[in-house]
């Protein structure tokens, strides 16, 4: 067997959203040939989503060059670290925190962090929720632990909320609702801050942030106060929403936070008997705003009354029915942040993956 030809094979595949092939990404480790199977073995900086088939369409070309009978991929992660911008000091065990953010307010942002966070974590990550949208805080309703609180022993840090798998903390499990509606920007920001690092997070792969809508205080402190990995711009088809959209887009680019990409909610309504797509609220902008403004669509979500009544219920789609159509468009979307957050981030020296075969 010549490990140059699986190498080679290997090298020339391009999984779909990858910004590499596997090998000059350096995530193969090890290349065996057992009895009639070979086995590859690949480590991966981040978590991915029906990788295991797309390698699939290599196996017979590798069973050729190697002259084994059956390939054995064995897959596993271990999410990079990803330098920031700016000085803020990293927040304890926490390896990347992505921001998502809208420019309007309504867009259905949290309702797409919640069902990313979870995607992520079905796809095996370690993920944790931060609702920082303190004039509207959602994510405790969205997880159905609205009567919960963050524990703590010492009165100074907290444990955060469990809920379907991943750890939450919001400003709406701390105070009273509707009493944070009158702080002034400062206020706010300084309790992101605050909660952020006052909270035991334990080891997390990705901490998803909820921000408030908008291009304000809270904005800037993710970008100066907070170790932000990333953002995300979540918005809906219509010009009004697309230009809010863009400034933010803007916004993190000014305070050198990478944009992973943006995802397009509510893009069309598919009819529930015959399964039409209709888009309610123009077209193709989404993919407009993306193209203009250099960063890539990440997915479109239709308007489906299943994904608000989900949520509503406190048990939101992926694990309502982890394995139905739209969490599977969450799904694919999770493992494009992952990726997309991977090769278009730096990864801090210490944890750089090395060409090892
Ligand atoms: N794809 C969707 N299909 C149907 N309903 C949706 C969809 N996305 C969100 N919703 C619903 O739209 C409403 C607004 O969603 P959400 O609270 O997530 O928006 P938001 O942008 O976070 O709002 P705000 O900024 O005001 O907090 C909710 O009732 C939610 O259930």
């Amino acid at each position: 067997m010549s490990n140059e030809q699986i190498m080679t094979a290997l090298g020339q595949f391009v999984p779909a959203h990858w910004a590499r092939d596997p090998v000059s990404a350096g995530f193969v480790r090890g290349i065996t040939l057992t009895d009639s199977a070979l086995v590859i073995k690949l480590v991966l900086p981040f978590v991915d989503y029906q990788l295991e088939a797309s390698l699939r369409q290599l196996d017979e070309q590798l069973c050729k060059v190697s002259g084994a009978q059956t390939v054995q991929w064995q897959l596993s992660h271990d999410v990079a670290t990803l330098a920031h911008a700016g000085e803020s000091q990293n927040v304890g065990g926490v390896r990347n925190i992505i921001a998502v953010s809208s420019g309007k307010g309504g867009v259905g942002k949290s309702t797409t962090a919640v069902n990313i966070a979870l995607a992520l974590h079905q796809l095996g990550a370690r993920v944790g929720i931060l609702d920082a949208d303190v004039y509207g805080p959602s994510i405790p309703m969205m997880l159905g632990v609205a009567q919960s609180k963050p524990a703590s022993d010492d009165g100074k840090t907290m444990a955060p909320v469990s809920a379907h798998g991943i750890v939450a903390n919001s400003i709406g499990f701390l105070v009273k609702a509707g009493d944070a509606t009158v702080w002034r920007g400062p206020m706010a920001s300084k309790a992101l801050s605050q909660i952020l690092r006052e909270t035991r997070w334990g080891e997390l792969d990705y901490l998803i942030v909820d921000l408030p809508p908008g291009t304000g205080d809270i904005q800037l402190t993710m970008a100066q106060d907070v170790p932000t990995t990333a953002a995300i711009v979540v918005t809906t088809p219509q010009n009004v929403a697309l230009a809010d959209a863009v400034k933010g887009i803007s916004m993190f680019r000014k305070v050198n936070i990478p944009v992973i990409g943006v995802i397009e909610n509510m893009s069309y309504h598919q009819c529930g008997q015959c399964g039409h797509q209709e888009a309610l609220f123009g077209e193709g902008g989404g993919l407009r705003a993306s193209q203009e403004h250099q960063v890539p669509l990440i997915g479109q979500l239709p308007l489906d009354a299943s994904i608000g009544r989900q949520m509503d219920n406190g048990t939101p789609t992926l694990v309502a029915e982890p394995d139905g159509n739209l969490s599977q468009l969450y799904l694919t979307m999770a493992a494009r942040i992952a990726s997309g957050l991977y090769f278009s981030g730096n990864s801090i020296p210490t944890r750089l993956y090395t060409r090892a075969v």
